[in-house]
């Protein structure tokens, strides 16, 4: 099968010429990505370039104004998904964590993502949920109320709810985002075990410091904000969305997909986040700071 020149058969997501608004804003122009089944990628830019919203398409929560956005191999089609396909991919999100019901015991979160047709028993599905929170380390847990969980350990139950359903695609927004320095480790640890064993599912993390990438993890789709000559141009040959809009001629796009050490540069990071920074590879994790400049 192909679309636009480029063959899907092997592509969990393919994104081509994507653009997206909203409000009246123009959040995600010409976004172009392949992301081949299996893969383990890293989706990282600064905040607010789109990388949630590119990541809710993905999940076919949301659709693209215009281009074509293909997951699993079908066109995504807003209001006639079947929940099946929604079904074979798994979220960690603050956002998912406050569909959440206050009173639900962590147990009954992680088993829940064991689809009801997949399970033998209750039982069973409770013993699996219960064996993965032993192996994150929130076994002790199990019998309290979400509510009264601390942000690490509701981002730890759902990972613990993601790894035991059978997805085909893990999604990771910012799973590191509010946790102590014990927790983050535990978490990084544990997706870096996962990414780096002969799991065939496909891995897609959000992060927008370079330190919250998990070893195991190879590929980078890089996000920055368009220049404002190339958003006029992509809206020439988009009227319809320029009809629409009221400003923002410079909004979120893909600047860089490759191997992860081709990507993370000390000249991309800059002109990304534009401040000098130094970025480098410690054993397997990636540091970037201020490079400073003395005269
Ligand atoms: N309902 C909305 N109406 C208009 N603009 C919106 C709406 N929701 C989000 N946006 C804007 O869309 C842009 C992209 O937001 P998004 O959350 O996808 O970015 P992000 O890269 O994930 O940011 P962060 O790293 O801070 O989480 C932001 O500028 C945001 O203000």
């Amino acid at each position: 099968m192909t679309m636009l020149g480029e063959t899907t058969h092997d592509a969990m997501a393919l994104a081509r010429s994507v653009g997206y608004y909203r409000n009246r804003r123009l959040i995600l122009a010409d976004v172009n990505l392949t992301i081949a089944t299996g893969g383990r990628w890293v989706l990282f830019g600064p905040n607010g370039v789109g990388k949630s919203t590119l990541l809710e398409m993905i999940a076919m929560r949301t659709y693209p104004n215009v281009g074509g956005l293909r997951v699993f191999g079908d066109r995504t089609v807003a209001g006639s998904d079947p929940e099946h396909r929604r079904t074979r991919i798994a979220i960690v999100s603050a956002a998912f964590g406050h569909n959440i019901g206050s009173g639900m015991n962590p147990l009954t979160v992680v088993a829940s993502g064991i689809p009801r047709g997949m399970k033998d028993s209750a039982d069973e599905a409770y013993e699996k949920a219960y064996a993965m929170m032993r192996r994150l380390g929130i076994a002790y847990l199990t019998g309290k109320q979400w509510r009264n969980l601390s942000e690490g350990e509701r981002t730890r139950v759902m990972i613990s709810r993601a790894l035991v359903s059978p997805a085909d695609l893990l999604i990771f927004d910012e799973p590191t985002t509010g946790l102590d320095l014990g927790g983050r480790e535990t978490v990084l640890r544990e997706l870096s075990a996962l990414a780096s064993r002969g799991d065939e599912r496909t891995m897609l993390l959000v992060t927008h410091r370079v330190e919250g990438i998990p070893a195991g993890f190879d590929h980078i789709a890089m996000m920055g904000r368009m220049m404002e000559h190339e958003c006029m141009t992509y809206l020439d040959t988009h009227p319809c969305i320029y009809a629409t809009l009221d400003g923002n001629t410079t909004p979120g796009t893909i600047t860089f997909t490759g191997p992860l050490d081709e990507g993370l540069t000390d000249e991309r990071l800059e002109s990304m986040f534009g401040v000098p920074l130094h970025v480098e590879q410690t054993g397997q994790r990636w540091r970037a700071s201020h490079r400073l400049r003395f005269a």
